[in-house]
């Protein structure tokens, strides 16, 4: 069997002159490679061509960065002008190299938005490029260097042997987890993909005895180069993809809500919910993760968004026994503040049912939707857990929801089973109906995944392989009909 076999390719001629020709290609004739029976569920949802155009896009990064706006302490035209200040050492180097400056655009739709758009891709001869020293990166160094990254010196998994610093080399992503650190690339039988070209900054030996430094700077990619913007304007913007900057906003908080984020880290959602609500109001954010609620808190303290009460929660096992006296989530957020010693978490075992005005639940995903992705290791069996616990993320918050009240359900994949079949589920399990919502900058749901065309028209489908260029993302917006006791009796 050919070793192209094991990847999707849309060019029929191997690239060569290696000796294992066979397990590689470049990234412009990659697709994603998924099991079989996860292949044919998405190309009973999505069409055989369609879900191949989506594959080939998750393996690239998109065409922009996206960025939230910190309304509270500035604008939108004040942080373009801000940025394109930023970009300008990055704006020399692509001039200097004969390439276009970018600029920082402000999104036309969303006024809290900025992208910032990559450099063009610069293309490279392939075979050339195969004919220089090589470097093979593991799957996660690989995925940062599409995103804009350079490699660190614990990202180099192989090298050539006679690999020295200031050596052109070519950079490859070791698909199988196959190779041994340390070992010499030539030799590396398994499955690769070309991604880039880079410029040693370090020779072979000191690559695999140094832990850290940098050992190959990234000099052209197969795709369009993103800037770098870790660390930039910090407090002013927060890193956030354009679909996921789209759900606050359909929440639509007000300033005096009482509201849920039933799965809030890292705080992306919450903290742009916080901001629309003025940071008036209250607003729960739970996580499973003690760490990561710790860590949010922080975040959130250096923001000053004091409305935010972070708790270590499941939210699954959230909603208290049923009582005489209903207790309002600002008594039961007083009361763990009166009860809280050196602990530095509030102690909160759950709400009462129908006491939040709104809920955003953002659950654990198949996260099928992320770009770029070079592997994905899940099979129809992990699909279905995470389906379950989407299920039981749906029932907590229909019981916390206050009859009249608004939940926005969202995801950031492509499985149809967790975006429009959970959508189907949850409207014929709970009293809930979709409602439209603003903004809406995706593409309507599926209509062969258990929504008729009228709900598919109510709900957000962000395509990775369309004109938008984003993630994969879901998102759907439900009012609750009635109480869950009226639906119980
Ligand atoms: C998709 S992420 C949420 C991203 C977040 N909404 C944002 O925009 O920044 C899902 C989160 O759910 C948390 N989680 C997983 N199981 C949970 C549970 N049973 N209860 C609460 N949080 C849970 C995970 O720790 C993870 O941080």
């Amino acid at each position: 069997m050919n070793g192209l076999d094991n990847f999707s390719t849309s060019r029929s001629t191997p690239i060569n002159k290696m000796s294992n020709e066979a397990t590689l290609v470049t990234l412009d004739d990659f697709e994603l490679k998924f099991p079989a029976n996860v292949d044919e569920c998405f190309n009973a949802a999505y069409g055989v061509e369609h879900w191949s155009r989506i594959k080939k896009a998750l393996a690239r990064p998109p065409g922009y960065t996206s960025v939230r706006v910190n309304t509270l302490v500035t604008d939108q035209k004040a942080l373009v002008a801000k940025l394109n200040e930023a970009l300008k050492p990055f704006n020399s180097r692509l001039e200097a190299a004969g390439r276009p400056a970018i600029t920082a655009l402000p999104h036309e739709s969303l006024s809290d938005v900025v992208l910032v758009p990559s450099a063009s891709r610069v293309n490279f001869p392939i075979q050339e490029t195969l004919a220089r020293k090589k470097i093979i990166v593991d799957r996660l160094c690989g995925e940062a260097v599409l995103r804009g990254s350079d490699i660190f010196a614990r990202g180099v998994m192989c090298a050539s042997s006679a690999l020295n610093c200031d050596d052109e080399v070519a950079i490859f992503v070791d698909l199988d987890h196959s190779a041994t650190r340390g070992s010499d690339a030539e030799l590396h039988a398994g499955r690769k993909i070309l991604i880039a070209q880079g410029k040693a900054q370090m020779s072979r030996s000191e690559m695999f005895r140094a832990m850290k430094g940098l050992a190959i700077a990234v000099t052209v990619r197969l795709c369009d180069d993103a800037p770098p913007l870790n660390g930039v304007l910090l407090g002013e913007l927060y890193m956030q993809n354009t679909p996921s900057s789209v759900v606050a906003h359909v929440l639509n908080p007000q300033p005096g809500d009482t509201i849920l984020d039933m799965c809030a880290a890292p705080g992306g959602k919450t903290s742009h919910i916080a901001t629309l609500m003025q940071n008036k109001g209250t607003l729960v954010a739970c996580d499973r993760s003690r760490r990561k609620v710790l860590e949010m808190k922080s975040y959130f303290e250096s923001m000053g968004l004091s409305i935010i009460s972070p708790i270590k929660l499941d939210s699954t096992h959230s909603v208290l026994p049923k009582q005489d006296n209903v207790i309002s989530v600002q008594e039961i957020i007083a009361a763990a503040v009166k009860a809280q010693t050196n602990e530095k978490l509030l102690p909160i075992a759950g709400f009462c049912a129908e006491t939040f005005d709104k809920i955003l639940l953002d659950p654990p995903c198949s996260a099928l939707g992320l770009r770029p992705r070079l592997l994905h290791a899940c099979d129809m069996n992990e699909l279905e857990q995470y389906c379950s616990m989407q299920r039981n993320f749906l029932w907590a918050a229909v019981f916390l929801l206050k009859p009249g009240g608004i939940l926005v359900y969202s995801t950031c994949t492509v499985n149809p089973n967790e975006n429009e079949k959970m959508v189907a589920h949850a409207l014929k399990e709970y009293p809930l109906e979709l409602v439209p919502h603003t903004p809406v900058l995706g593409e309507r749901g599926l209509t062969n995944q258990g929504l008729s065309a009228d709900q598919a028209a109510l709900v957000q489908r962000f395509d990775p392989s369309s004109d938008i260029d984003t993630m994969g993302f879901f998102c759907a917006k439900f009012i609750k009909t009635k109480s869950i006791r009226d639906v119980e009796a």
